[in-house]
């Protein structure tokens, strides 16, 4: 049988490399979504029509995300809008293919840089067509561990996430980092650069091309309970190896958000 969602898969990363050719602009215009933190630009918005005028088959959705069995694109035009903004060097698109509601390819590309990351089910990740692979380490003592504070400003849910990374970074851990844009800091956990990456309040168009690329690359991608991932949770960590995210898990303070598909909160029962 032929190999049907090859076509899509190359040219999602030829739409990806032309929607990335954004210029940062000190007049561009600067709105807000669910708080005034939650930046998009006007030049979100031209990015997105680009990719959904030249994707096939696609239908846009103002409202919320629902996955169904169809064969689903799932768009961040630009990760890390307030990178973007300020002028701050991680910004990236992120789209991925989900059909019968399984994630089937994840390209993402992090336009500053000039790096194209892809990866599709059982075929490998890639980072400008080498391989990518995520690293050996194991001893979450030697090892980097990325998370973000999102755009929650909630005093309860901000004491939360900085005491996980006080927790964390007192393992201790060699250090915490962020670049900004969840998509880009999947890749980093995919080429090794660090061993984890997790954060409570992502979108699934933040990080669905970014777990097809880490799992591809020989990583993990759970929810932040130990549980299995789920894409509308707006929960995720991804790591290099089981042993470093049981080590994380044991430290994160979960909170509760209102999922993407509106669904009310489903426990996620721990693999560990
Ligand atoms: O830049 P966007 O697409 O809004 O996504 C970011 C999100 O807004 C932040 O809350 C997260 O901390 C980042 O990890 C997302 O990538
Ligand atoms: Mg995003």
């Amino acid at each position: 049988m032929a190999d049907e969602w090859q076509e899509a898969y190359e040219f999602a990363v030829e739409v990806a490399r032309k929607a990335g050719m954004v210029k940062i602009d000190k007049e561009m215009k600067v709105l807000t979504k669910s708080s005034t933190v939650d930046l998009v630009t006007k030049t979100d918005e031209r990015v997105e029509k680009i990719i959904i005028e030249q994707l096939p088959c696609t239908e846009s959705t103002e409202k919320g995300c629902e996955l169904t069995d169809a064969p689903t694109w799932i768009i961040d035009p630009v990760d890390g809008t307030t990178n973007f903004v300020h002028g701050f060097p991680f910004v990236a698109v992120s789209i991925a293919f989900a059909v019968k509601k399984e994630l089937e390819f994840g390209v993402v590309y992090s336009c500053l840089e000039d790096k194209m990351y892809r990866a599709r089910n059982g075929k490998g990740a890639f980072c400008n067509d080498e391989p990518i692979s995520v690293s050996d380490v194991k001893d979450i003592t030697k090892s980097i561990i990325i998370s973000e504070h999102g755009t929650d400003r909630t005093p309860a849910k901000v004491e939360k996430i900085f005491s996980t990374m006080q927790k964390i970074l007192c393992i201790p851990v060699h250090g915490l980092r962020g670049s900004g844009t969840a998509a880009t800091n999947m890749c980093l956990v995919a080429t090794g650069a660090v061993e984890a990456f997790f954060e409570i309040g992502i979108h699934c168009w933040d990080v669905a091309a970014g777990a097809v690329i880490v799992r591809e690359a020989g990583g993990i991608v759970l929810d932040v309970s130990g549980g299995p991932f789920d894409l509308m949770s707006r929960r995720m960590l991804s790591a290099n190896h089981e042993d470093i995210a049981k080590r994380i898990i044991k430290e994160i303070e979960v909170f509760e958000v209102p999922r993407d598909d509106g669904v009310k909160h489903l426990q996620q029962p721990s693999s560990f």
